[in-house]
């Protein structure tokens, strides 16, 4: 037993340590170990000593850390390198990672948003519309499958192009799927191996990192086709060495575009429906609030409409605070570090993974922590974390600092980090709020949901892929509104 390291977690086994136990309900095996060992701990992850650290403390440590002590691409290169392509994201040096950010933030404008709200809008009446499972005045539906079909075409048609999203047609779709079956933890340490999906996975990226390319060449040839979305950026944005980005580094950022984008959104919008098929009353108060601020007409939703709906917006918030389908942010030790306020010392043979869905479902910071309960994030509300009821009215005004691909918060100490916090912190936040936004609000106006017993209960949560998402099959009943 070490005094300079944070206690180790009892397990039976060598290598596999409390892979299993901290596999199959993640926030279950961290909320236990504290109260055992505290906010800082170590467990054996397939044979890796992983360090630990939850809470606004374990937040800043890990989130802020400093770039000479943790190392984000040495972990996560082995599972994003073969589904994204070579040469980007956790395959290339942070430095060019971030300029790759201020690239891909670059056409994530509010000017953006304004055209992908009726995309999104339309999407969401026509699928509603044309899709089986919808047909007649009720019925019952598996949820899921439905929010990743939706999510698919507002993430690639809004963050790909009209083209691509067209070439969304069966074989794109296929071939996305293979590329999906590739995004798997078990790939954390089989990334190499000759397995069939391995192999699948491969085909997939590199025909669909070749349809993208053809696509850029095309786009030269006719020359300006007035597009601004994401693809166009890129294909105009120029490295600080003077280097233009080359097409194979375009098409393959593209990919993990779109893998982020739609993993994260498909995930999040499930859990939404779910919780609003739990609680009615919510989905009754949405759909008044829109009448109320938008009118009994209920004209087509645009941009502007979104920032006049408090409570949708909050639907999103209080989503993510208890279902953030990321839990485990991991990090590479490369200078031992000393953990403040302690005699600690992470040595460099340790991973270190924060997980701010912990604090986030602390009643220390959120009263009644495990209830899904939107009206909170409403200043008077008695339950409203103290985050909100302490907000500065001017917190514009909060030290800021920019990595090179924009301002984000310096600090990282807050119990509520969804989108992560400091260098590596999220850009896709604002895309994916107008997007979640505009999907909740149309179907709202749609339909009325319930749990098929009428209770008020929510299913369980699947940790076995990369990003936590709803146990399948998850069934609603809905009811179409008229
Ligand atoms: C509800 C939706 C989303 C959530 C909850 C989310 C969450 C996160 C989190 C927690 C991180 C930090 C990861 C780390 O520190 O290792 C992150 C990073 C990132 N996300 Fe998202 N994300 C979402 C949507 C998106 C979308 C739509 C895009 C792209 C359009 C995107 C692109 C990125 C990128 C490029 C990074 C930077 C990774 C790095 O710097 O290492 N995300 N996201
Ligand atoms: N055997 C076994 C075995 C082994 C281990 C375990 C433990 O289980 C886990 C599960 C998940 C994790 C981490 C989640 C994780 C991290 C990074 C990424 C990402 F990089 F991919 C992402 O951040 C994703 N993202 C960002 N925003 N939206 N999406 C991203 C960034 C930039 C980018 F451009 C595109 C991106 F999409 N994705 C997910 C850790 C441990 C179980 C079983």
């Amino acid at each position: 037993k070490n005094p300079n390291e944070p206690p180790l977690v009892f397990h039976w086994f060598p290598f596999v340590g409390s892979t299993i136990t901290y596999g199959m309900d993640p926030p279950r095996f961290f909320k236990e170990n504290r109260e055992k060992y505290g906010e800082c701990f170590t467990f054996i992850l397939l044979g890796k000593k992983t360090t630990v650290y939850v809470g606004p403390k374990g937040n800043e440590f890990i989130l802020n850390g400093k770039i000479r002590d943790v190392c984000a691409e040495e972990i996560y290169t082995v599972l994003t390198t073969p589904v994204f392509g070579k040469d980007v994201v956790y395959d290339c040096p942070n430095s060019k990672l971030m300029e790759q950010k201020k690239f891909m933030k670059v056409a994530l404008t509010t000017e953006a948003f304004r055209s992908y709200v009726p995309i999104i809008s339309d999407e969401v009446t026509n699928y509603f519309k044309r899709t089986a499972d919808f047909k007649g005045q009720s019925g019952v539906v598996n949820i899921c499958p439905k929010m990743a079909q939706i999510t698919i075409f507002t993430a690639s048609h809004a963050l790909q192009g009209k083209e691509i999203r067209d070439k969304f047609d069966v074989t794109l779709a296929d071939l996305y799927h293979d590329l999906d079956m590739g995004f798997s933890p078990i790939n954390f340490m089989l990334h190499w191996a000759p397995l069939p999906w391995n192999n699948r996975r491969d085909h997939a990226q590199r025909t669909v990192a070749k349809i993208y390319m053809d696509t850029i060449k095309s786009r030269r040839e006719q020359g300006e086709t007035g597009a601004q979305d994401i693809m166009y950026h890129l294909m105009n944005s120029t490295y600080k060495n003077g280097v233009d980005v080359p097409d194979h580094e375009i098409a393959h950022m593209m990919i993990a575009l779109l893998m982020a984008g739609q993993h994260s959104s498909s995930s999040t919008s499930s859990w939404i429906m779910l919780y609003l098929a739990a609680r009615p009353d919510i989905m009754e108060d949405l759909y008044q609030e829109q009448i109320k601020n938008l009118g009994a007409d209920l004209p087509p939703l645009k941009y502007e409409d979104l920032a006049k709906l408090p409570l949708n917006q909050a639907v999103i918030k209080e989503t993510l605070r208890l279902n953030a389908p990321i839990h485990s942010i991991m990090r590479a030790v490369k200078q031992p570090m000393p953990v403040p306020g302690t005699k600690y010392v992470i040595p460099t043979n340790h991973v270190l993974l924060a997980a701010p869905g912990v604090s986030a479902a602390d009643a220390q910071y959120f009263p009644q922590p495990d209830l899904w309960e939107p009206h909170r994030w409403e200043k008077e509300s008695p339950l409203a974390p103290s985050i909100v009821r302490n907000e500065e009215p001017e917190d514009a005004d909060e030290d800021k600092i920019d990595y090179g691909y924009g301002l984000v918060s310096k600090g990282a100490a807050s119990p509520y980090l969804p989108f992560g916090a400091g260098r590596h912190r999220c850009i896709g936040e604002n895309f994916a709020n107008v997007q979640l936004q505009t999907i909740v609000a149309m179907t709202v106006r749609l339909f009325k949901f319930r749990n098929v017993d009428g209770s008020n209960k929510v299913i369980g949560t699947d940790y076995a892929s990369l990003f936590s998402r709803p146990l399948e099959p998850a069934n609603i009943h809905w009811e179409r509104r008229d």
